[in-house]
């Protein structure tokens, strides 16, 4: 994508900022690689829950880990190392910082945020430095959702995939950032804190003991659905609504995916119940036959297909006798399932389908992809896995996170 001129002009200026201490902030354009984001993306939006604000959503650390998906954290570590690393010298602070939170969040369509600094509560006082890292990127992949700081260089930041700003949570720091008017603008956000109480590192290798020490790698890749409230989205999140739709669901519908619940699944089930039975996934008139264990299972193979795009899987041959055609009695079952897990009609479409989901919708409609995706899926989330029980005995030994260099 190209910038327009202004655009550009505002990214060179940017890049050139130096510190002031009036406004405690700088800005690093492309720090993270785009095979970073891509990565974070994938995990985020197979994995995402309703947010802590209307119509945003989030992927914490300690859910992944309550989600039986632990091994989705090894991509973040040596991310947040670097991040840290880069805060601590630039602020000139070594050793002296803790990671208080680590986050992907998306913003979707109506989102916002008015001036306000990050330590604004009496309960968030001790986040002393944020970070925010752009996953993607502005007018391609969502509209509106630039980010503004009221007084101080650089006054606005156009988000683009890879760029970084680490900014004070103190008021020398009073952003806002505006409204999105279509897609979905995604972060990952880290809060500091020099207070060690707030270490999340300490508090995750707790939980990450708790789920896997005793369990054997070979059980511990296949995801897991937290409380089926996590994943329903509402018009007014607020006021308990029930007019929405599950989160998991509309994100393969999207993409033009509609699930298949074999197992009986008339529409007496709750959507509790739905979320952990086997599922297949159905395009148009055609069912794929390879079951996965719940509808977060299907949900990760489709966007790691999304993310590796067809050229880079080996595709299976022989398809036909994979594909089926739907009966009518089928296709009543998932319009009844359709119907409990949306509904409102467009909304999930209005909230999700952005700029790039007609592109994704693209690469990821093949099912010989599929196929070989479910395969490349095991093989990473395998890898991902050994990793995290090898580096697990370290991390408990040293109270801390951090990317174990372990010979093969
Ligand atoms: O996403 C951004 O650019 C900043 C978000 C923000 O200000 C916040 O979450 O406090
Ligand atoms: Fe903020």
């Amino acid at each position: 994508m190209t910038h327009s001129w202004v655009e550009f002009n505002i990214i060179i200026i940017m890049s050139e900022v130096e510190f002031e201490p009036q406004h405690p902030r700088f800005f690093i354009p492309s720090f993270l690689s785009l095979q970073e984001c891509k990565e974070l993306e994938f995990i985020h939006k197979s994995s995402s829950t309703v947010g802590y604000r209307p119509n945003v959503f989030s992927t914490t650390l300690s859910h992944l880990i309550a989600t039986n998906s632990s091994h989705l954290i090894i991509p973040f570590i040596p991310i947040r190392e670097r991040l840290k690393d880069k805060l601590e010298e630039f602020f000139k602070c070594e050793f002296e910082l803790f990671i208080e939170f680590t986050g992907l969040i998306s913003w979707s369509s109506g989102a916002s945020i008015g001036w306000h600094s990050d330590d604004n509560r009496p309960y968030l006082k001790q986040r002393h430095f944020s970070v925010v890292s752009y996953l993607n990127t502005y007018e391609k992949d969502f509209g509106g959702g630039l980010f503004h700081f009221q007084d101080g260089e650089p006054t606005s930041i156009i988000p683009t995939a890879g760029d970084v700003v680490m900014y004070t949570a103190d008021e020398r720091n009073i952003h806002s950032v505006d409204e999105i008017t279509k897609g979905e603008r995604l972060t990952l956000a880290l809060w500091f804190s020099r207070d060690g109480s707030c270490d999340e590192d300490k508090k995750l290798i707790s939980l990450l003991s708790q789920h896997l020490l005793h369990q054997n790698m070979a059980d511990s890749y296949l995801p897991l659905p937290a409380s089926s409230n996590m994943y329903w989205f509402s018009h007014d999140q607020a006021s308990d609504n029930q007019i929405g739709f599950n989160i998991c669901w509309a994100r393969l519908h999207v993409l033009g995916y509609d699930i298949y619940i074999s197992q009986d699944s008339s529409c007496e089930f709750e959507v509790s119940e739905l979320l952990v039975k086997p599922v297949r996934l159905v395009r148009g008139n055609e069912l794929l036959d390879q079951e996965f264990v719940n509808i977060l299972h299907a949900l990760q193979v489709v966007h790691f297909y999304c993310w590796k795009g067809s050229a880079s899987l080996t595709k299976v041959s022989n398809i036909d006798s994979k594909v089926v055609e739907l009966t009518d009695i089928q296709r009543e079952k998932i319009s009844g399932l359709n119907s409990l897990l949306l509904n409102d009609g467009a909304f999930a479409s209005r909230v999700f389908s952005g700029m790039s989901s007609k592109e994704n919708g693209r690469i990821c409609f093949e099912w010989t992809g599929i196929l070989a995706a479910v395969a490349a899926w095991e093989d990473y989330v395998l890898k991902l896995s050994k990793q995290i029980h090898l580096q697990l005995p370290y991390w408990r030994m040293h109270e801390s996170i951090y990317n174990e260099q372990l010979g093969e």
